[in-house]
């Protein structure tokens, strides 16, 4: 039931409002003054206000200024009732905010309609505003609404001088997920682990998809260790959380999730620069191991003249990230225990599709330098993006992450990036690719003749 609140000082108007208000089945409370109007608005939600233009001490104009300005309260709709029927006041009441404005005596119906008409466009606006913030699929804030409130508040943390976090989520292997289950199972895998989200954080930490099975949290009022446990407290939910791919399905799956933490009380002079730094403690949670969150703040410190370019740079040192168990390596570049375990330990089919792999992709370096010359941006991020999933199928895993730097720069147009980013990819091909040519020199002649 709608609620609505009439302001008037006379004492009838507010009478016969409360009959026909009531009579339509809204709600009605009345008031005869604005200021107690603007007390009862802080206390209590409404749907609708009918206000007066001229009362004795705030007048109508006044409150409807106060209205229009809170960002609680402003998208209430708001009808101006007057007995002033001049052009310049209707125009003034308009241009200040106002809904619509009904000139008294009023008809009833006329009112009535009026009403309906408010209420109805203050749903469609409600509508498009759910539209335009939430995502889709999980129903949290999308990606605008969510540094939206994030950025609110930064803001607040540092005007009260309180502690707030940032958490970069990222689904551990989400595309094995995809291709082994298809695409439906990975949509439902994605709804599960964001209510699983809105179970473990506290209500008022702000939850956002920021795209694909990427994921962030910011946390107010919040101290890096508290937040640190929450997010691990979430991962080892998740871990054990048992997720059923599809209606028919007999057998349930587990996803995990790697996560990188950042806090104010490192000096941040803004949320994008909290928001890179959590990304670097997800980056290294992704390149030692995933499933696990670290602590952002107690990495190396970044000289900042390098910041913009860490995300990329660090997937591309000529050290190789140390595996934690040493791997047999027969295929530099290539993680045997990834590769084969994507083809259920069956060696020679491994060696079979490493060979297709050579076949199709082993001019991509060519293939890349070409389309970027040309400055064929399509063209490279469709050879990027699809070398970043043949890769992660192979298990190699290193021309893997440099590849989707690669795909996700040049989504993001940051033109500048482009050569040196490639540079990376091309380097790790020419490992995986002389690696694939020693090992399997017989396998690759018998196809070629
Ligand atoms: N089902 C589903 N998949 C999505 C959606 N958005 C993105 N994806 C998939 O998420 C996958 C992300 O894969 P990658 O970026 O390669 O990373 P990953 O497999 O998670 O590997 P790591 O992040 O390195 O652990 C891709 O296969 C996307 O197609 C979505 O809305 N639904």
């Amino acid at each position: 039931m709608y609620k609505i609140l009439a302001v008037d000082d006379a004492k009838d108007t507010l009478l016969l409002l409360e009959f026909d208000l009531s009579a339509e089945g809204y709600q009605v409370m009345t008031t005869d003054a604005a200021d107690s109007a603007l007390r009862l608005l802080e206390k209590e939600h409404f749907d609708l206000i009918l206000l007066d233009m001229y009362m004795p001490g705030i007048t109508g104009m006044a409150a409807l200024e106060v209205i229009k300005r809170k960002e609680a309260l402003q998208h209430i709709p708001v009808i101006m009732l007057s007995a002033a029927d001049g052009e310049d006041e209707i125009v003034a009441a308009l241009e200040l905010g106002a809904d619509d404005y009904v000139t008294k005596p009023y008809i009833a119906k006329v009112l009535l309609a009026r009403i309906r008409t408010s209420l109805r466009l203050m749903e469609k606006n409600r509508e498009l505003e759910i539209l335009a913030t939430t995502d889709f699929l999980t129903g949290i804030n999308n990606r605008g609404r969510f540094y939206e409130l994030a950025s609110k508040a930064f803001i607040e943390s540092v005007r009260q001088k309180s502690g707030l976090v940032l958490a970069m989520f990222d689904i551990d292997l989400f595309k094995q997920v995809n291709d082994n289950y298809g695409h439906e199972a990975g949509d439902k895998v994605l709804v599960e682990y964001t209510q699983l989200m809105g179970k473990v954080f506290r209500e008022y930490d702000i939850l956002g998809r920021l795209g694909g099975e990427e994921f962030a949290v910011c946390f107010p009022y919040t101290v890096i260790e508290e937040a640190i446990n929450a997010c691990e407290r979430f991962r080892l939910c998740l871990e054990q959380h048992a997720i059923l791919p599809g209606k028919q399905a007999q057998e349930t799956l587990f996803v995990t999730v790697s996560i990188g933490v950042a806090s104010t009380t490192i000096a941040s002079p803004g949320l994008d620069d909290l928001i890179r730094r959590a990304d670097l403690g997800l980056y290294e949670a992704k390149n030692t191991g995933r499933n696990k969150t670290i602590n952002a703040d107690k990495l190396q410190p970044i000289n900042e003249t390098q910041a913009p370019l860490i995300d990329y740079i660090d997937t591309m040192n000529d050290e190789e990230p140390a595996p934690k168990v040493p791997q047999p390596q027969e295929f530099p570049g290539i993680d045997q225990k990834i590769g084969l375990g994507n083809v259920l330990g069956d060696k020679s089919l491994f060696k079979e599709i490493l060979v297709m792999f050579y076949q199709d992709h082993h001019d991509d370096k060519e293939k890349l330098q070409s389309a970027l010359s040309a400055k064929d941006h399509a063209t490279a991020k469709h050879l990027a993006h699809t070398l970043k999933g043949v890769a992660s199928s192979v298990g190699a895993m290193a021309l893997f992450e440099r590849a989707k730097v690669l795909d996700k720069a040049l989504s993001g147009g940051e033109k500048e990036q482009y050569q040196l980013l490639f540079e990376g990819v091309a380097a790790e091909l020419i490992k995986v690719m002389a690696g694939i040519e020693q090992e399997l020199a017989e396998q690759l002649h018998n196809v070629s003749s």
